[in-house]
């Protein structure tokens, strides 16, 4: 594969050796010493601007061809075939082998791999099945309306909601949850349950820890205490989901018993399916709601592409109206220059549950208040943390709509 991209740029065939790019050392400084461990997405728009749209580089145990274009994206995803070959997840597959647990949608690969997709992928991406959802999504958006309410009412103006970013977070996982497990976690709640801060840590710390794990080689475990606490979280994270679970399992088991018919979400219909163990469920809820970790042995550089001023003209500048069909003023971009989801079949599995729930809450919450920023307020540049996320706390005015 990276030879048809170096030889659509060259017109000859080259190797991955001969691909220009940073050494591990040189990775190393770069994110370290010059800072960017918790900014990569820059790292990627200097890299493009030193190497050229497609260059290779060493991060840990992965060997990477970065690609960095619009069309070499959708060169490297139309050549996926049934089994799209990604990056091993070497940490969350030793953390999984230490405990013996079923590796999972991230971490199996090939026929294994699409035997479990195969059975997350109905009731995550039918319209007609995900519209079934649209009653608790609706339930959870309330609890988000009515929290920003006390927000705004309890701050000092009486408009303002404080790190707004952290709430929608808990909207977030509050949602995805609730159609997962067919639980409330009470995220939106004054005061959260115990288990539920305990599983909001552990996602996040899973979430900040994973690629420093990666970056330092095995024999270093017991030296630093990253992997430790790595572990701590995937251990609070499988015991949360796995009391949710069993919870459940009893719960379907004693309506069985009793004769009466048994209805669900997600969770009931993974467990009526029969396609996946019961460890397999564990694990497959425990990904699906950590949603979708970035991994390619292609690295698509979403973030330097759709920053791309030949797509996007002033691409830092919030202009909702190049979205907008029919306008004169939508963009001209190329299709691969946007895909948040990304594209074929390893796309984005919760594409649909993660679209319900935003388009559901920002139009309750545009209906309800005029959004603004404090006047001369900074503008927050995102940071990695695994996924991207704002870099400082985001103050937002919620003025009600009279
Ligand atoms: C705005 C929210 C979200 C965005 C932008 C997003 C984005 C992505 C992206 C870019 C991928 C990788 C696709 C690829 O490599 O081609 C992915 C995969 C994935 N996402 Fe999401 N995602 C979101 C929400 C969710 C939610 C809510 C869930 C859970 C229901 C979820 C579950 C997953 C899973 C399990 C994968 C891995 C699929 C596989 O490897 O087969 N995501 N997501």
């Amino acid at each position: 594969m990276c030879d048809l991209i170096a030889t659509s740029i060259t017109g000859k065939y080259k190797t991955i050796d001969d691909l220009p790019g940073p050494s591990l050392a040189t990775t190393a400084y770069w994110l370290f010493v010059k800072g960017y461990a918790d900014k990569s997405h820059l790292m990627q728009v200097e890299h493009k601007r030193l190497y050229g749209p497609i260059w290779r580089s060493r991060f840990g145990p992965f060997d990477v061809v970065n690609v960095a274009t619009a069309e070499l994206i959708a060169q490297v995803s139309r050549q996926e075939g049934r089994y799209p070959v990604r990056t091993e997840l070497p940490h969350w597959k030793e953390y999984r082998d230490m405990r013996g647990q079923a590796y999972g949608i991230h971490v199996d690969t090939g026929p294994e791999w699409h035997r479990i997709r195969s059975a997350l992928n109905p009731k995550m991406l039918i319209l007609k099945e995900v519209a079934t959802y649209t009653p608790i999504i609706h339930e959870v958006v309330s609890d988000l309306l009515q929290r920003v309410e006390l927000l705004r009412l309890r701050s000092s103006d009486q408009v303002t909601v404080s790190d707004l970013a952290s709430e929608l977070y808990k909207f977030g996982f509050e949602g995805i949850s609730s159609i997962l497990f067919e639980t409330r976690l009470g995220c939106l709640q004054e005061e959260i349950p115990r288990d539920t801060l305990r599983f909001i840590a552990a996602v996040n710390d899973m979430l900040a820890l994973s690629e420093t794990v990666l970056f330092f080689p095995r024999w270093t475990h017991h030296i630093f205490p990253f992997w430790k606490r790595f572990v701590q979280a995937w251990d609070d994270l499988y015991d949360v989901a796995r009391i949710l679970i069993d919870r459940k399992v009893k719960q379907i088991h004693d309506q069985v018993e009793r004769g009466e018919e048994v209805e669900g979400m997600y969770l009931t219909y993974l467990l009526a399916s029969n396609k996946l163990s019961l460890g397999e469920v564990y694990i497959s809820l425990t990904e699906l709601l950590l949603g979708g970790v970035d991994t390619t042995q292609f690295h698509l550089c979403h973030y330097a592409v759709s920053h791309d001023e030949s797509n996007f003209p002033e691409p830092a500048r919030f202009v909702p109206d190049r979205w907008l069909r029919d306008n004169p003023s939508r963009s001209q971009h190329h299709p691969y220059s946007s895909i948040p989801f990304g594209v074929g079949v390893r796309a984005c599995v919760g594409k649909r549950v993660a679209e319900l729930e935003m388009y559901f809450a920002l139009s309750r919450l545009m209906q309800h208040y005029e959004v603004r920023t404090e006047k001369g307020a900074p503008s927050i540049q995102p940071k990695t943390r695994t996924l991207l996320i704002p870099s400082k706390p985001i103050d937002l005015k919620f003025i009600p709509r009279v």
